[in-house]
């Protein structure tokens, strides 16, 4: 096989809590992920050496600079493969968004090097190689829904949740890192209740989870971008469960059990936004 196109899906964080910080500066966290039926398609293909990535996105680094490339080198020393790889990435997953579109496309690449090269790597080792690249990293190769700890490398995997989601990134740009900089633990006043929120996932309860999800890192990106409350504010009008940011922001997502009601959400954010969409939880395989 010198060829393998892997469907990529994006994630949201259905809760984020932050619980501390670590020496290096890398927050603990305690949230749960969950992946949404929003996919690139990531082609790698075998050449005879180097590594070219391909995508039309301008937004998207052809280099070293992306994460998917960085992938594919940390295979390629790592096994000391004598050859390379094309990648081709068709982009669909809003950039810099909170939706860890870097993170899935740099599964991709290693789920698919570890085919083409018949690398024989099980699950978890993929997870912790794919753990050099980026905290979010272990729970692309994982999907579904799971609960994450740690830096969000310990992952405990949750019953499979089902609900419609409508996703809308306002078109400004936010950078995780500087996120988690300006987080002030001490000012936050509401966590989330995670066991309570994991409580009514096991029971299908989608109120349930709408009405408890907390994402803390609201409390600075909001701060800097009230376009997103806004966003908040027009899903909950239109009837929404339940509305959150995802990840470091600044993509809003809001939860239906009905899909009529999402889509009149969505084609309502459709007249305001360029980028919107109805999907629904991901729990295949890819
Ligand atoms: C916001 C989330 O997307 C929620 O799922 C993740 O926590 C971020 O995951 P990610 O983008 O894969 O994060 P990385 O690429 O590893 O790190 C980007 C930057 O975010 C900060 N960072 C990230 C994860 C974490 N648990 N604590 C942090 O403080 C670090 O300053 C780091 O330099
Ligand atoms: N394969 C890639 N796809 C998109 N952006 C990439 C990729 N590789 C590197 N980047 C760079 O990384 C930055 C963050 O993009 P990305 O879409 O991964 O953010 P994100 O969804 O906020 O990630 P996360 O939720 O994991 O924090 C972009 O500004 C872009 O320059």
């Amino acid at each position: 096989m010198d060829k393998v196109i892997i469907k990529c899906p994006a994630k949201i964080n259905l809760s984020l809590d932050v619980v501390g910080k670590r020496q290096d500066g890398y927050h603990l966290v305690k949230m749960i992920m969950q992946s949404i039926s929003l996919f690139d398609d990531v082609t790698v293909e075998k050449n005879g050496g180097g590594i070219r990535l391909y995508c039309k996105n301008k937004d998207v680094p052809d280099n070293e600079d992306n994460i998917a490339y960085r992938a594919a080198k940390l295979i390629i020393d790592r096994f000391n493969i004598d050859g390379g790889v094309d990648i081709f990435i068709e982009k669909r997953i809003p950039v810099a968004a909170g939706l860890a579109g870097g993170s899935t496309d740099a599964a991709g690449v290693i789920k698919a090097m570890n085919r083409i090269f018949d690398l024989g790597m099980d699950r978890d080792e993929m997870m912790e190689l794919g753990l050099k690249l980026g905290a979010d990293v272990p729970f692309c190769i994982m999907g579904g829904t799971a609960l994450a700890e740690g830096i969000g490398e310990v992952l405990t995997p949750l019953k499979p949740f089902e609900a419609w989601c409508v996703v809308a990134k306002p078109n400004i740009s936010v950078s995780t890192k500087e996120v988690y900089r300006s987080l002030r633990l001490d000012e936050i006043t509401r966590h989330p209740e995670t066991t309570r929120i994991i409580d009514y996932m096991e029971r299908g309860n989608i109120e349930g989870v709408a009405e408890n999800m907390v994402n803390v890192l609201e409390t600075v990106t909001i701060k800097r971008h009230p376009v997103i409350f806004e966003i908040k504010n027009i899903m909950m009008e239109f009837h929404a469960l339940g509305s959150l940011m995802s990840g470091s922001g600044p993509t809003v997502f809001g939860l239906f059990k009905d899909k009529g009601k999402a889509e009149i959400c969505y084609n309502r954010l459709r007249d305001y936004l360029k980028e919107v969409y109805l999907v629904r939880t991901f729990n295949g395989e890819v």
